[in-house]
Parts: C-alpha cells; structure tokens; sequence
C-alpha cells in the first residue's frame, strides 16, 4: 500500500455460488426438504465457513462446491427421512466432525435442541463457532461417547441420536442406546449396510435395550447414490454395564 491510500476492505466471505445455490434447492427438494431463501442463505453461510476452517486444519476430504452440497449438505437433510422427530426434541450428533449432519439439520429444523458432540476439539470449536456465526442454536459437546454416555448429565436424555459416517453398527448402538430416553431412537445413516453389519447390529441392539424401531432405502439427490437409514428404538434400560470404557465398542463389538 502506498503512502495515504486508503486501507484495502477486508476481503468478502467465500459464499456459494448462484449455480451452487440452485444445485443445493433444487437437490433439497428433491430429498424432500425444499429449503427457504432465508435457509440457502444459511448453507451459502455454511459453505464459505467450511472453506475457511478447512483451510486451517482437516476437517472434510470432500474440495468442489459441487460434492460439498450434495454429499454434505443434502446427504445430512436425507437423516430426517427416518422416523418421527418431534417438535422440540433433544438430538445428539455423535461423531460430528465438521457439523455433520447438525448443521444442516439446525437450519431446516430450527425446533431442534442440538448437540455436536466430537472426540476432537478443535472440530466441536470449528461447529460452535458456525453455529453461532449462522445463528444456530448447536451446543459443542468434545469428548469420547463411552464417557459422555456415562455421565448423569447426557445419560438418557436425549430423543434422537443420529450418527453419519463414524462406526459399524454394533458400535453404534452400545455408544448411542445409553444417551437415548425411554422410547428415544438412534438413526444410524450409513451409504451401505450388509446383511452381516445389520445382523450384529441387530444382536447388539437387543444386549442394550433396543429393537429396529424402522428402516428407509433410497438414494441421494442427483447423484443417486445408495443410501439407507437404520433406526433402533430403545424399548428398555440401557445395562449399567455398557458403554464399555473407550476403544472397546471398537475392539470387540457386540453382537
Ligand atoms: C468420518 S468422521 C464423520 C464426521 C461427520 N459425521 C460426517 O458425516 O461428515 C467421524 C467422526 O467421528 C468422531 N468419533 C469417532 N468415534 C467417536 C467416539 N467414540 N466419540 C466421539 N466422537 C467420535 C471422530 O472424531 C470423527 O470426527
């Protein structure tokens, strides 16, 4: 700069793009959640933060604008299409990582008390930070689910935990069943679920409290990918025995 030129602005948020923003309503609402100008102002938000962070440290594999709206963002609206979420309802995300799928589901359903909850700090900081930018209302929670389901304060309270991308479903229902209430449904989405994973996943459910509460087949918008919802219902007290301490849900499954 120059002596006595004026100061440059500061340089404007990455946002969406205008052909991004059509891919992501017009995909939305193929998946069944037509978005509001005032929600894909929220994603536009969302997208040129994940830019941002990404920079700084690894928060998503995924680089075009193209991937990011159909893989993150619509793929977490498609967690909405199993089972019923009530008004109000306390959700978990487990395994967030970048916000996924709680940011996106904090925008289309605002009713939502959500809360993040990542082993890694710096992703439940990146998500709260969002959150907050895009006035979202996300709670951060950093911490190991085996822990975080043995604690008074999360133990059976939560509605729904809903789980993207993190662990085989055996995994999933000693972490999640203990965080559920009574009648409180884990909604595992996974791009791929064989016989055998659903099989232990289903033992496993019955060792802590639960039952296939449903199931949904169907394929992400546009690209048409194989997606599918598992959905357990608790039916019965989680066994103070479970979760096991960390690093063994992984070792040795249930089921
Ligand atoms: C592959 S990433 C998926 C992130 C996000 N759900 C998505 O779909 O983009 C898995 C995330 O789960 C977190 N995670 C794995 N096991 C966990 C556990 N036992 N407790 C808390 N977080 C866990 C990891 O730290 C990681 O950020």
């Amino acid at each position: 700069m120059s002596a006595g030129s004026e100061p440059s602005p500061p340089a404007a948020p990455t946002l969406l793009s205008e052909a991004g923003c059509r891919l992501l309503q017009g995909a939305a609402a193929e998946g069944g959640h037509p978005l509001t100008s005032a929600q894909t102002k929220q994603f536009a938000g969302l997208y040129g933060r994940l830019l941002e962070g990404s920079a700084q440290m690894n928060l998503t594999a995924l680089q075009s604008e193209r991937d990011i709206v159909l893989k993150h963002f619509v793929d977490s609206l498609g967690c909405l299409n199993a089972g019923e979420w009530a008004t109000g309802a306390a959700v978990l995300d487990l395994g967030t990582g970048a916000g996924f799928p709680a940011l996106p589901l904090a925008i289309v359903r605002p009713d939502l008390r959500i809360t993040a909850l990542d082993a890694t700090a710096k992703k439940v900081a990146f998500v709260e930070r969002t959150a907050q930018a895009l006035g979202l209302a996300v709670q951060g929670l950093t911490g190991r689910a085996e822990e975080v389901g043995r604690d008074p304060q999360h133990r059976g309270a939560y509605d729904v935990v809903v789980t993207r991308a993190v662990a085989a479903l055996p995994v999933l229902a000693e972490l999640a069943l203990p965080l559920l209430k009574p009648g409180g449904m884990l909604v595992a989405q996974k791009a791929q679920l064989s016989a055998e994973e659903r099989a232990a996943g289903l033992r496993a459910a019955g060792l802590v409290g639960a039952e296939l509460g449903g199931e949904w087949q169907g394929q992400l918008p546009v690209l048409g990918d194989a997606r599918c919802l598992l959905v357990l219902r608790k039916v019965a007290e989680t066994p103070d025995t479970y979760p096991r301490r960390t690093g063994i849900p992984n070792k040795r499954p249930l089921g």
